[in-house]
């Protein structure tokens, strides 16, 4: 069974198509990425997988419930950090999480959960109105993981965090896939994705643009990256060497060192290869992949415009904070 499926899901805001006919398959325990620029249209395919808003056209399950029909199915088994969570502010961090306990009926040790997202015994017993905003993104994440759900929905899980508590974040949602939970999460940090998904889709004015593992995505937009060969010999009387090889272009000399730029992975052996025939040593080499930046630029035609879409933006609800149903 997929975690999650949607068929021709779409949303249509006036004339503005927020999501159009997407047509994605989450398997059990992935660890999905989905990325896109702002106003994409991520929160709103996740407000309609939380049945917070509903669909134009199309179709959603989640864990094996139709997101729209069954929702009540899916919400006791269904962590969710909602992007923009609103806390309250009076109350300390402590009675947030016991609050998430007791809306899920679990069993969990709030402390625990504390612990487990980084929040110590003291920042416990103040009140969550004086969080600083990782603090806040802590609490949220430690509200989401209560009752052990089979889906974790992040919605910019690393919003407001330090890099420590980045990389806790990674761990995190690591450990959790580990123990089989599915973890569904938007960003538009690049690196982030990159760091825990299995896999990413990349959704660019409302269309699902691409969907690969990152690896695949670098493949299927030709390899990219570039290799530095440096030589035990001046470099000059190598280059046509190098330049023969299938899948190397764009050959730069310096000195003793070779910069190729690699159209296909398999070409890295091929001009070591090629380079010992002709008769040189290979001192060193330095690869460096095309970064998941200029991926993500080439797949959403420069990543920072959401323009070319209609203004008509009312308001943009948090996924927190349920849409009256159309
Ligand atoms: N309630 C609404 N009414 C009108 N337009 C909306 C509404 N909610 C979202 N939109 C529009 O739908 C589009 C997609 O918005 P959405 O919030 O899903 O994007 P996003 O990918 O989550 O962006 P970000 O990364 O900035 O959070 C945007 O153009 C947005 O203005």
């Amino acid at each position: 069974m997929a975690a999650i499926e949607t068929v021709g899901l779409t949303k249509q805001y006036g004339d503005l198509t927020a999501v159009d006919d997407l047509d994605l398959t989450i398997e059990e325990g992935e660890v999905f990425g989905f990325l896109g620029p702002n106003g994409a249209g991520k929160s709103t395919t996740i407000n309609m997988l939380l049945d917070f808003t509903r669909p134009s056209a199309g179709s959603a399950t989640v864990l094996g419930y139709d997101a729209q029909d069954e929702a009540d199915a899916i919400s006791p088994r269904v962590g969710v950090l909602p992007e923009g969570f609103d806390i309250y502010p009076r109350l300390t961090g402590r009675r947030h999480i016991e609050f998430a306990i007791e809306t899920k009926d679990a069993a969990d040790d709030p402390d625990a959960v504390l612990e487990r997202v980084g929040l110590s015994a003291d920042d416990a017993a103040r009140p969550a109105g004086d969080y600083s905003k990782g603090m806040r993104q802590r609490l949220a994440t430690g509200m989401a993981l209560v009752g052990d759900p089979d889906l974790l929905i992040m919605d910019e899980p690393s919003s407001g965090l330090d890099p420590h508590g980045i990389r806790e974040m990674q761990e995190l949602v690591r450990s959790e896939a580990e123990t089989g939970t599915t973890v569904f999460f938007s960003s538009h940090i690049l690196e982030h994705v990159e760091a825990v998904c299995d896999r990413i889709g990349v959704l660019n004015e409302g269309e699902l643009v691409a969907v690969d593992t990152i690896e695949g995505l670098r493949e299927s937009i030709g390899g990219g990256g570039t290799m530095e060969l440096t030589l035990a010999d001046s470099a000059d009387a190598f280059r046509d060497a190098v330049g023969a090889v299938d899948g190397i272009a764009d050959v730069t000399v310096s000195g003793r060192t070779l910069e190729c730029s690699i159209a296909d992975p398999a070409a890295k052996a091929g001009a070591v290869i090629a380079l010992d025939d002709a008769g040189t040593t290979v001192r060193d080499v330095r690869i460096e992949d095309v970064s998941l930046e200029s991926l993500f630029t080439t797949l959403t035609n420069g990543g920072d415009d959401p323009g070319g879409r209609s203004t008509d933006e009312t308001e943009s609800p948090a996924a927190a904070t349920p849409e009256v149903a159309e």
